[in-house]
Protein backbone atom coordinates (compact mmCIF):
# COMPACT_ATOMS: atom_id res chain seq x y z
CA UNK A 1 0.00 0.00 0.00
CA UNK A 2 1.05 3.80 -0.55
CA UNK A 3 -0.24 7.08 -0.06
CA UNK A 4 -1.18 10.07 -1.77
CA UNK A 5 -1.22 13.15 0.35
CA UNK A 6 -2.03 16.67 -1.04
CA UNK A 7 -1.78 19.83 0.81
CA UNK A 8 -4.27 22.47 -0.32
CA UNK A 9 -4.64 26.01 0.85
CA UNK A 10 -7.48 28.44 1.19
CA UNK A 11 -8.78 31.23 -0.85
CA UNK A 12 -10.61 34.28 -0.60
CA UNK A 13 -13.56 35.23 -2.58
CA UNK A 14 -12.12 38.58 -3.65
CA UNK A 15 -9.03 36.32 -5.61
CA UNK A 16 -11.30 33.54 -6.68
CA UNK A 17 -13.38 35.68 -9.15
CA UNK A 18 -10.69 35.70 -11.24
CA UNK A 19 -9.71 32.06 -11.09
CA UNK A 20 -10.17 30.27 -14.93
CA UNK A 21 -11.32 26.91 -15.58
CA UNK A 22 -7.84 25.16 -14.66
CA UNK A 23 -7.49 27.65 -11.47
CA UNK A 24 -10.90 26.54 -9.89
CA UNK A 25 -10.49 22.99 -10.60
CA UNK A 26 -6.55 23.12 -9.05
CA UNK A 27 -8.31 24.74 -6.18
CA UNK A 28 -11.27 23.28 -5.77
CA UNK A 29 -12.16 19.88 -7.42
CA UNK A 30 -10.31 16.53 -6.08
CA UNK A 31 -9.82 13.94 -8.59
CA UNK A 32 -7.34 11.76 -7.21
CA UNK A 33 -9.96 9.16 -4.80
CA UNK A 34 -10.45 5.55 -4.39
CA UNK A 35 -7.08 4.68 -6.40
CA UNK A 36 -6.73 0.81 -5.55
CA UNK A 37 -4.15 -0.45 -2.35
CA UNK A 38 -3.89 3.87 -1.66
CA UNK A 39 -4.73 5.68 1.55
CA UNK A 40 -5.57 8.93 0.07
CA UNK A 41 -5.47 11.76 2.00
CA UNK A 42 -6.40 15.62 0.70
CA UNK A 43 -5.41 18.06 3.85
CA UNK A 44 -7.90 21.26 3.16
CA UNK A 45 -7.07 24.25 5.14
CA UNK A 46 -10.74 25.10 5.32
CA UNK A 47 -10.96 23.32 9.43
CA UNK A 48 -8.48 21.34 8.48
CA UNK A 49 -10.71 18.52 7.23
CA UNK A 50 -9.33 15.77 5.35
CA UNK A 51 -11.02 14.42 2.52
CA UNK A 52 -9.74 10.97 1.28
CA UNK A 53 -10.22 7.30 0.45
CA UNK A 54 -8.72 3.83 1.15
CA UNK A 55 -10.03 0.82 -1.49
CA UNK A 56 -8.36 -2.56 -0.17
CA UNK A 57 -7.88 -4.86 -2.87
CA UNK A 58 -4.47 -6.50 -2.71
CA UNK A 59 -4.08 -6.39 1.39
CA UNK A 60 -5.19 -3.73 4.36
CA UNK A 61 -5.53 -0.18 4.38
CA UNK A 62 -3.56 1.30 6.82
CA UNK A 63 -4.61 4.63 7.97
CA UNK A 64 -0.92 5.52 8.92
CA UNK A 65 0.27 8.99 9.82
CA UNK A 66 1.93 11.41 7.57
CA UNK A 67 4.63 13.71 8.32
CA UNK A 68 1.92 17.26 7.99
CA UNK A 69 0.20 16.29 10.90
CA UNK A 70 3.23 16.08 13.49
CA UNK A 71 1.48 13.44 15.12
CA UNK A 72 2.09 10.01 16.60
CA UNK A 73 -0.50 8.20 15.23
CA UNK A 74 -3.53 9.76 12.69
CA UNK A 75 -6.21 10.10 15.05
CA UNK A 76 -3.81 11.38 18.10
CA UNK A 77 -6.07 15.20 17.60
CA UNK A 78 -8.49 13.81 15.08
CA UNK A 79 -11.71 12.44 14.78
CA UNK A 80 -12.71 10.22 11.30
CA UNK A 81 -15.70 9.62 9.45
CA UNK A 82 -16.25 6.45 6.89
CA UNK A 83 -18.57 6.10 4.56
CA UNK A 84 -18.42 2.84 2.11
CA UNK A 85 -19.86 3.33 -1.15
CA UNK A 86 -18.58 -0.10 -2.64
CA UNK A 87 -18.55 -3.26 -1.68
CA UNK A 88 -18.90 -5.19 1.76
CA UNK A 89 -15.66 -3.95 4.38
CA UNK A 90 -14.59 -4.05 7.72
CA UNK A 91 -12.81 -1.23 9.37
CA UNK A 92 -11.05 -2.25 12.16
CA UNK A 93 -10.22 0.14 14.99
CA UNK A 94 -7.68 -1.38 17.84
CA UNK A 95 -8.34 -4.86 16.86
CA UNK A 96 -12.37 -4.44 17.06
CA UNK A 97 -14.03 -5.08 13.12
CA UNK A 98 -16.98 -3.41 12.16
CA UNK A 99 -18.53 -4.51 9.15
CA UNK A 100 -19.68 -1.45 6.85
CA UNK A 101 -21.94 -2.82 3.97
CA UNK A 102 -22.88 -0.21 1.00
CA UNK A 103 -23.91 2.72 2.74
CA UNK A 104 -23.12 2.07 6.49
CA UNK A 105 -20.69 4.19 8.14
CA UNK A 106 -18.69 4.72 11.02
CA UNK A 107 -17.68 7.25 12.95
CA UNK A 108 -14.14 6.57 14.53
CA UNK A 109 -13.23 8.88 17.75
CA UNK A 110 -10.07 10.64 18.57
CA UNK A 111 -7.64 7.94 20.15
CA UNK A 112 -7.85 5.31 18.22
CA UNK A 113 -4.16 4.42 17.38
CA UNK A 114 -4.68 1.64 14.76
CA UNK A 115 -7.20 1.80 11.93
CA UNK A 116 -7.30 -0.58 8.90
CA UNK A 117 -9.47 -1.22 5.71
CA UNK A 118 -10.30 -4.77 4.44
CA UNK A 119 -12.34 -5.87 1.68
CA UNK A 120 -14.42 -8.82 2.33
CA UNK A 121 -14.11 -10.26 -1.39
CA UNK A 122 -11.33 -8.38 -3.36
CA UNK A 123 -12.89 -8.74 -7.03
CA UNK A 124 -16.04 -6.42 -5.32
CA UNK A 125 -13.79 -4.31 -2.93
CA UNK A 126 -14.94 -2.12 -0.57
CA UNK A 127 -14.10 2.02 -1.09
CA UNK A 128 -14.36 3.73 1.74
CA UNK A 129 -14.71 7.44 1.42
CA UNK A 130 -13.02 9.53 4.37
CA UNK A 131 -13.59 12.50 6.30
CA UNK A 132 -11.19 13.70 9.03
CA UNK A 133 -10.74 17.07 11.37
CA UNK A 134 -9.30 18.14 14.34
CA UNK A 135 -10.88 16.81 17.56
CA UNK A 136 -10.37 18.18 21.44
CA UNK A 137 -12.56 15.22 22.93
CA UNK A 138 -13.12 11.60 22.62
CA UNK A 139 -16.36 10.40 21.45
CA UNK A 140 -16.98 6.50 21.23
CA UNK A 141 -16.53 4.93 17.70
CA UNK A 142 -20.10 4.16 16.20
CA UNK A 143 -21.62 2.10 13.41
CA UNK A 144 -24.37 3.65 11.80
CA UNK A 145 -26.46 2.50 9.62
CA UNK A 146 -29.19 3.68 7.14
CA UNK A 147 -31.30 2.55 9.53
CA UNK A 148 -30.33 4.23 12.69
CA UNK A 149 -29.90 7.53 10.08
CA UNK A 150 -31.97 10.18 10.07
CA UNK A 151 -33.71 10.85 6.91
CA UNK A 152 -35.02 14.05 5.32
CA UNK A 153 -37.24 14.01 2.17
CA UNK A 154 -36.83 16.75 0.33
CA UNK A 155 -37.87 18.17 -3.23
CA UNK A 156 -40.35 17.78 -5.87
CA UNK A 157 -39.97 15.55 -8.88
CA UNK A 158 -41.02 18.94 -10.67
CA UNK A 159 -38.61 21.05 -9.75
CA UNK A 160 -36.25 17.97 -10.56
CA UNK A 161 -34.73 17.82 -6.73
CA UNK A 162 -36.45 15.13 -4.92
CA UNK A 163 -33.86 13.76 -2.79
CA UNK A 164 -33.88 12.08 0.52
CA UNK A 165 -30.91 13.08 2.82
CA UNK A 166 -29.79 10.25 4.92
CA UNK A 167 -27.87 12.15 8.04
CA UNK A 168 -25.59 9.85 9.23
CA UNK A 169 -23.14 11.44 11.28
CA UNK A 170 -25.51 14.16 12.88
CA UNK A 171 -26.58 15.52 16.45
CA UNK A 172 -28.85 12.76 17.54
CA UNK A 173 -27.19 10.42 16.01
CA UNK A 174 -24.12 10.04 16.90
CA UNK A 175 -21.68 12.91 18.92
CA UNK A 176 -19.32 13.93 16.98
CA UNK A 177 -16.36 17.33 17.69
CA UNK A 178 -17.31 18.71 14.84
CA UNK A 179 -17.84 16.33 11.95
CA UNK A 180 -21.16 15.86 10.17
CA UNK A 181 -21.84 13.14 7.23
CA UNK A 182 -24.72 11.98 5.56
CA UNK A 183 -25.66 10.89 2.06
CA UNK A 184 -27.95 12.42 -0.48
CA UNK A 185 -30.04 10.24 -2.71
CA UNK A 186 -31.44 12.22 -5.95
CA UNK A 187 -35.11 10.28 -7.29
CA UNK A 188 -34.91 8.85 -10.54
CA UNK A 189 -35.69 11.45 -12.73
CA UNK A 190 -34.20 14.29 -10.35
CA UNK A 191 -30.99 16.10 -11.17
CA UNK A 192 -30.48 18.90 -8.74
CA UNK A 193 -29.02 18.97 -5.19
CA UNK A 194 -29.47 21.55 -2.61
CA UNK A 195 -31.72 23.88 -5.03
CA UNK A 196 -32.94 26.25 -2.92
CA UNK A 197 -28.95 26.70 -2.51
CA UNK A 198 -27.61 27.86 0.78
CA UNK A 199 -24.43 29.19 2.58
CA UNK A 200 -22.93 28.55 6.13
CA UNK A 201 -19.98 30.53 6.72
CA UNK A 202 -19.58 28.83 9.75
CA UNK A 203 -19.09 26.04 8.20
CA UNK A 204 -17.01 24.74 5.44
CA UNK A 205 -18.37 21.56 3.24
CA UNK A 206 -16.90 18.78 0.95
CA UNK A 207 -19.15 16.70 -1.59
CA UNK A 208 -18.24 13.82 -3.21
CA UNK A 209 -20.29 12.64 -6.18
CA UNK A 210 -20.45 9.01 -6.86
CA UNK A 211 -23.20 6.57 -8.77
CA UNK A 212 -23.04 8.35 -12.12
CA UNK A 213 -23.17 6.54 -15.42
CA UNK A 214 -20.77 6.37 -17.43
CA UNK A 215 -19.78 9.37 -19.35
CA UNK A 216 -22.35 11.73 -17.21
CA UNK A 217 -21.40 14.80 -14.84
CA UNK A 218 -22.63 16.55 -12.27
CA UNK A 219 -21.95 20.48 -12.90
CA UNK A 220 -21.26 21.56 -9.40
CA UNK A 221 -22.40 25.21 -8.41
CA UNK A 222 -20.39 27.00 -6.27
CA UNK A 223 -18.70 30.75 -5.20
CA UNK A 224 -20.87 33.84 -3.34
CA UNK A 225 -24.48 33.54 -4.54
CA UNK A 226 -23.97 36.94 -6.11
CA UNK A 227 -20.71 35.65 -8.33
CA UNK A 228 -21.29 31.98 -8.64
CA UNK A 229 -18.83 29.67 -10.96
CA UNK A 230 -19.09 26.16 -12.05
CA UNK A 231 -16.73 23.03 -12.35
CA UNK A 232 -17.99 19.47 -14.14
CA UNK A 233 -17.24 16.82 -11.59
CA UNK A 234 -17.14 13.11 -12.71
CA UNK A 235 -17.60 9.66 -10.92
CA UNK A 236 -15.61 9.29 -7.99
CA UNK A 237 -14.70 12.95 -7.89
CA UNK A 238 -15.07 15.64 -4.98
CA UNK A 239 -15.79 19.53 -4.90
CA UNK A 240 -14.46 21.12 -1.91
CA UNK A 241 -16.65 24.13 -0.67
CA UNK A 242 -14.90 27.16 0.89
CA UNK A 243 -17.96 28.80 4.14
CA UNK A 244 -18.38 31.50 1.63
CA UNK A 245 -19.49 29.45 -0.97
CA UNK A 246 -22.77 28.22 -1.81
CA UNK A 247 -22.77 24.15 -3.13
CA UNK A 248 -25.41 22.89 -5.42
CA UNK A 249 -25.18 20.40 -8.31
CA UNK A 250 -27.24 19.54 -11.38
CA UNK A 251 -26.45 15.72 -13.16
CA UNK A 252 -26.68 15.35 -16.91
CA UNK A 253 -28.01 11.85 -15.22
CA UNK A 254 -28.53 10.43 -11.97
CA UNK A 255 -26.24 10.37 -9.15
CA UNK A 256 -25.63 10.09 -5.24
CA UNK A 257 -23.04 12.32 -2.97
CA UNK A 258 -21.70 12.68 0.28
CA UNK A 259 -21.35 15.96 2.08
CA UNK A 260 -19.51 16.36 5.45
CA UNK A 261 -19.00 19.20 6.83
CA UNK A 262 -16.84 21.20 9.24
CA UNK A 263 -16.65 24.22 11.83
CA UNK A 264 -18.15 25.90 14.60
CA UNK A 265 -21.42 24.30 15.17
CA UNK A 266 -23.64 21.17 14.88
CA UNK A 267 -26.97 22.72 14.22
CA UNK A 268 -27.51 21.46 10.47
CA UNK A 269 -30.84 23.64 9.84
CA UNK A 270 -28.99 26.96 10.49
CA UNK A 271 -27.69 27.52 6.42
CA UNK A 272 -28.55 30.73 4.51
CA UNK A 273 -30.70 29.88 1.98
CA UNK A 274 -30.91 31.70 -1.24
CA UNK A 275 -33.74 31.34 -4.09
CA UNK A 276 -32.18 30.41 -7.51
CA UNK A 277 -33.88 33.80 -8.14
CA UNK A 278 -31.43 35.89 -5.98
CA UNK A 279 -28.12 33.49 -7.79
CA UNK A 280 -26.04 35.56 -10.19
O1 LIG B 1 -25.49 21.83 4.60
C1 LIG B 1 -26.07 20.80 4.15
C2 LIG B 1 -25.55 20.17 2.96
O2 LIG B 1 -25.16 21.14 2.00
C3 LIG B 1 -26.32 19.03 2.30
O3 LIG B 1 -26.78 18.14 3.27
C4 LIG B 1 -27.48 19.46 1.43
C5 LIG B 1 -28.02 18.35 0.61
O4 LIG B 1 -27.55 17.24 0.64
C6 LIG B 1 -29.15 18.63 -0.31
O5 LIG B 1 -29.87 19.62 -0.09
O6 LIG B 1 -29.35 17.87 -1.26
ZN1 LIG C 1 -24.33 23.00 3.04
Amino acid sequence: MSIVFTNRYATHPDDVKHYDTDKLRQHFLVDNLMQPDVLVLNYTHYERLIVGSAVPVKGAVVLETVDALKAEYFLERRELGVINIGGAGVVEVDGTPYALNFREALYVGKGARDVRFVSTDAANPAKFYLNSTPAHHQYPTRHITMADCNVLNMGALETSNKRDIYQLMIKGVVDTCQLQMGLTVLHPGSVWNTMPAHQHDRRMEAYFYFGLSEGQQVCHFMGEPQQTRHIFVGNDQAVVSPPWSIHSGCGTGSYTFIWGMAGENHDYNDMDKFPASALR
